[in-house]
């Protein structure tokens, strides 16, 4: 089945990641027995000593990449580019008929962020490829002292779309998945668990996390922000705002009680920001270069509808990694009767009352010992605890 060359629909990207050993390779190899992988092209940064050869005679001719030297989100990034657009022009000049989409497999060690960016930030894959989802594996057996020790491996979860727990099928990931899916909840309120061993992480699941609906090509906007999630925390929620996860100190002890206090986990925050109010489109775009530019590393995700003044019945649609955000999507209406503007976020390093603040204050909602939003703009270091470039 090809497809005509103009029109056609951005290609889904689903990044899998998970610690060294997790499982991501054994996922891979089931999913792509799966029809949904039917025309669908993977990217795997290194091939590991385990028999990979399978997975290349399993799938598309050419649909399996090898990026062979080093760590795909560092050494190889360029390749990466390069990857997405020889595809790109393969399917332009008919010698690869469809590619239905891409998977892209990171190593262990890998922050997932610099591949996500690779598509945000390019002008021209951006058009071409969407972002549909990060699935990242943890294993029950070593997947708390991984977190423990690696702070990769807590930001591998944080930023997940959906995590997959793997090995309770062994007896000590059975015994030890109850503590690690709290604590892996507390990091991500809204990134599903779904355990390998019950057969939960099949590609209908998996794949589809992203905003679009592929089946009814509208934007699942409720499901992809799942700003519920944020607002029912993890049990923390002290303040009434949507903690995910905020506190130090004793709470985390009851959930973990084996660990000292998970110093990496302290510093990750999910939280979620609404307002009813529309901000204009000036402001918005001010409240996120003042957050981007100050603090972009810090931002491991950000995913948000906004309701402009300008074009209050038209909502805007962003969605960033630390500072690279894609490109605003106007939707075309609200997508259901909430008509919020909602801002989820997930830092490391950066406390939710920082963020709160400077939004209310461009916001405009009334906050006490909150400069407005004039008085940002025009000196962004009256805000307590910025730290911008001086
Ligand atoms: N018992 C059990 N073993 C698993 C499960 N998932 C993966 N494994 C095993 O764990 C080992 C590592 O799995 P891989 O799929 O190679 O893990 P990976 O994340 O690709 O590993 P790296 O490429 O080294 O990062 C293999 O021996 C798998 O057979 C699981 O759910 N249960």
């Amino acid at each position: 089945m090809s497809e005509s060359p103009r029109r056609r629909e951005p290609i889904p990207v689903t990044v899998i990641t998970g610690f060294l050993g997790a499982g991501k390779t054994t996922l891979l190899n089931r999913l792509l027995e799966a029809p949904e992988m039917r025309d669908a092209a993977v990217i795997i940064n290194e091939f590991g000593e385990i028999g990979l050869d399978h997975l290349f005679v399993s799938a598309a001719d050419d649909g399996i990449v090898e990026l062979s030297s080093g760590c795909l989100c560092c050494t190889i990034r360029g390749d990466l580019v390069t990857t997405l657009e020889g595809f790109l022009r393969r399917l332009d000049n008919g010698r690869l008929d469809t590619l239905s989409r891409l998977v892209i497999e990171t190593t262990g060690l890998a922050d997932p962020a610099p591949v996500l960016q690779t598509i945000m930030a390019h002008p021209y894959l951006v058009m071409r490829y969407r972002l549909d989802g990060v699935v990242t594996l943890v294993d029950a057996v070593n997947g708390s002292s991984t977190l423990d020790e690696h702070p990769e491996a807590v930001k591998q979860a944080a930023v997940a779309d959906r995590i997959v727990l793997t090995k309770t099928d062994l007896p000590k990931g059975a015994a030890r998945a109850p503590a690690l899916v709290a604590r892996l909840h507390a990091l991500n309120p809204a990134a599903p668990v779904l355990v390998a061993a019950d057969g939960a992480a099949v590609p209908a699941v998996l794949l589809g996390a992203g905003l679009w609906n592929a089946a009814t090509k509208t934007a699942d906007v409720r499901e992809w922000l799942a700003a519920e999630a944020y607002e029912a925390g993890a049990g923390h929620d002290h303040h009434g705002h949507g903690h995910g996860h905020h506190d130090h100190g004793h709470e985390h002890d009851h959930a973990h009680p084996a660990h000292d206090v998970n110093r990496h986990d302290d510093r990750i925050r999910a939280f979620s920001l609404s307002t009813d109010r529309a901000v204009g489109a000036g402001t918005l775009e001010m409240f996120l270069d003042l957050l981007r530019s100050a603090h972009g590393p810090k931002l491991l995700r950000v995913k948000g509808i906004v309701k402009l003044s300008e074009d209050p019945d038209r909502p805007v649609v962003l969605h960033g990694v630390q500072d690279v955000f894609h490109p605003p999507v106007r939707l075309a209406a609200w997508p259901d009767e909430d008509r919020r503007t909602r801002l989820v976020f997930i830092t490391r390093d950066l406390p939710e009352g920082f963020v709160r603040r400077m939004f209310d204050a461009f916001a405009s909602t009334p906050a006490t010992d909150t400069p407005d939003a004039a008085a940002l703009i025009d000196n962004p270091l009256a805000i307590t605890g910025f730290s911008g470039r001086a």
